[in-house]
């Protein structure tokens, strides 16, 4: 289970990419599944295709265009990842995280996650946006960790603390922005589970899953706000509810991965305005605190 990535791969990566292109990002985005248009705000667009740049795992799901976009939001420079990997997919979790390591050496300093997930919290509602407050890596009590394995120094500490992965400041200011736009109804903060699926939850699962305190469940982003926050990167995490997770015997309805990404659509707009707006901030605090 130990790190299949050396630092030269993780450097040549990098090299390539930054020769490729005159972008420097500050910021980067992970988009979830069928969240890959929070990428179209940016000006000034390159797009590369994860099989062409080496060392990238590529995308095989449904709803992850498998692009890495450079560009800017109101002067912040940008990378928008159109789609990102999953343990389900057969990945190592070292292939996993993969990209967050070359965000870092290229001089990114916040990483803005997004993800769709199922609402466990019985008061979620299908298309509410969770700020992520915290998280519970299942797998990773079983040992499907993205740190096991030697550790590497130049990225990070080999006992690093998890109390706070994701930054309190920029949940604020996300807060903030959704009460600006007047989203406030169905905003919510919460702590997000990951499991590795790639099945949905079983009933039994589900109410497991909310004894343990989650509010919500999915498949990714604890990999890479782990591996992030390991090497020093600010994380925000924003959580789509897609589908509310049954915890009832006699509830009819099925989830499906169409669903999924459907509600992605319908939320778009609003999801769009919010990291933009998200983006142009963090920035303006970066500056002002160094
Ligand atoms: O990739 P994310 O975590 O955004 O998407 C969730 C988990 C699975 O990949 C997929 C299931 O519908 O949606
Ligand atoms: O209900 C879910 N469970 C796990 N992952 C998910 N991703 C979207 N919805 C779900």
């Amino acid at each position: 289970n130990s790190c299949c990535c050396s630092f030269e791969d993780y450097k040549l990566t990098t090299e390539w990419l930054l020769n490729q292109t005159s972008h420097r990002p500050k910021v980067a985005v992970i988009c979830g599944s069928g969240l890959g248009l929070l990428a179209d705000g940016a000006a000034n667009k390159q797009i590369f295709r994860y099989q062409d740049i080496p060392n990238f795992p590529v995308s095989t799901v449904q709803g992850h265009e498998g692009c890495l976009v450079f560009g800017t939001i109101e002067d912040t420079p940008c990378v928008f990842m159109q789609g990102h990997f999953h343990l389900y997919e057969g990945y190592s979790l070292c292939k996993v995280t993969f990209p967050v390591r070359i965000f870092k050496l290229m001089g990114v300093e916040t990483l803005l996650v997004t993800n769709a997930s199922g609402g466990i919290c019985p008061d979620f509602k299908v298309g509410d946006i969770m700020i992520i407050k915290d998280h519970i890596n299942l797998p990773g009590f079983a040992g499907q960790h993205p740190l096991c394995g030697p550790n590497d120094e130049r990225f990070g500490i080999r006992f690093p603390c998890m109390s706070d992965a994701y930054s309190k400041d920029l949940r604020r200011v996300a807060l903030d922005i959704g009460s600006e736009l007047g989203c406030s109804d169905f905003i919510r903060e919460g702590v997000y589970c990951m499991v590795s699926g790639p099945n949905f939850e079983t009933i039994a699962e589900a109410r497991m899953l909310l004894i343990l305190g989650c509010d919500s469940v999915g498949m990714s982003t604890v990999p890479e706000v782990t591996v992030a926050k390991h090497c020093g990167l600010r994380v925000i995490g924003l959580s789509l509810i897609t589908n509310k997770v049954s915890l009832d015997y006699s509830r009819e309805e099925k989830v499906n991965h169409d669903e999924v990404l459907e509600i992605g659509k319908m939320r778009a707009e609003v999801l769009q305005k919010l990291v933009t707006t998200l983006i142009s901030r963090c920035q303006q605090q970066s500056i002002n605190t160094h």
